[in-house]
């Protein structure tokens, strides 16, 4: 997504521990037209799939989750990472790092919005090492909802995530790469 990809090296910061900044467009700030982009994007690739949910996780899920949402005319659920006291039983759940903020979360869904008659997109921002989206992949399992693709607006090429995650033997499409962020140089191309 060629607009995606220039906004990247427009903005893009490298922090220190591998952690790509893009808080004006994904992660803090979010803008309307390319958000909706990414989503029409996500529903170009997957509407052949015949999803009739898009899953993601909060936080930073939940817009190009709802843009791809949006864009397919169906349902978003996102996994939270505290349980409400408004969540009814069963609820499915599984554990995973937090990048950005460190620490094990927990991830909570309620039954009733997922279960074995869903047949589930997932859409998150960042796809780096493949942990949360295993994570949530568990907790699919339980719901014995069927995973039938994976979306990622950000890809850390480097992190080997798209490998870590090949049992799953699920498309898995993202919308811009990182290939390198070494000595302060970025290097962001289109997504695959
Ligand atoms: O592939 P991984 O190594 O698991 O990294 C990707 C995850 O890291 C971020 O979550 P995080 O909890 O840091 O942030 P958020 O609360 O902004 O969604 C991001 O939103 C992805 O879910
Ligand atoms: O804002 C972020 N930048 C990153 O580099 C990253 N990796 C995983 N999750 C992330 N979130």
């Amino acid at each position: 997504m060629q607009a995606l990809v220039e906004a990247i090296r427009q903005q893009g910061e490298i922090l220190p521990g591998g952690i790509l900044k893009v808080d004006g467009l994904v992660n803090h700030q979010l803008l309307p037209d390319l958000t909706r982009e990414m989503g029409e994007a996500f529903a170009r690739h997957f509407a052949p799939l015949r999803p009739s949910k898009v899953v993601t996780i909060e936080v930073s899920g939940i817009a190009p989750a709802i843009a791809a949402a949006m864009a397919l005319g169906v349902p978003m659920v996102y996994a939270r990472k505290k349980k409400p006291v408004t969540m009814k039983e069963p609820i499915f759940t599984a554990q995973s790092v937090s990048r950005t903020k460190g620490g094990v979360v927990e991830l909570f869904v309620s039954s009733e919005f997922l279960g074995p008659a869903d047949r589930v997109v997932v859409v998150d921002d960042f796809l780096a090492s493949g942990g949360t989206l295993r994570a949530l992949s568990t907790l699919l399992a339980q719901s014995g909802a069927q995973l039938l693709g994976i979306g990622c607006v950000v890809e850390k090429q480097f992190e080997h995530g798209r490998a870590k995650l090949a049992d799953l033997g699920v498309p898995l499409h993202t919308l811009a790469n990182i290939v390198r962020m070494e000595g302060g140089e970025l290097t962001v191309e289109p997504g695959r």
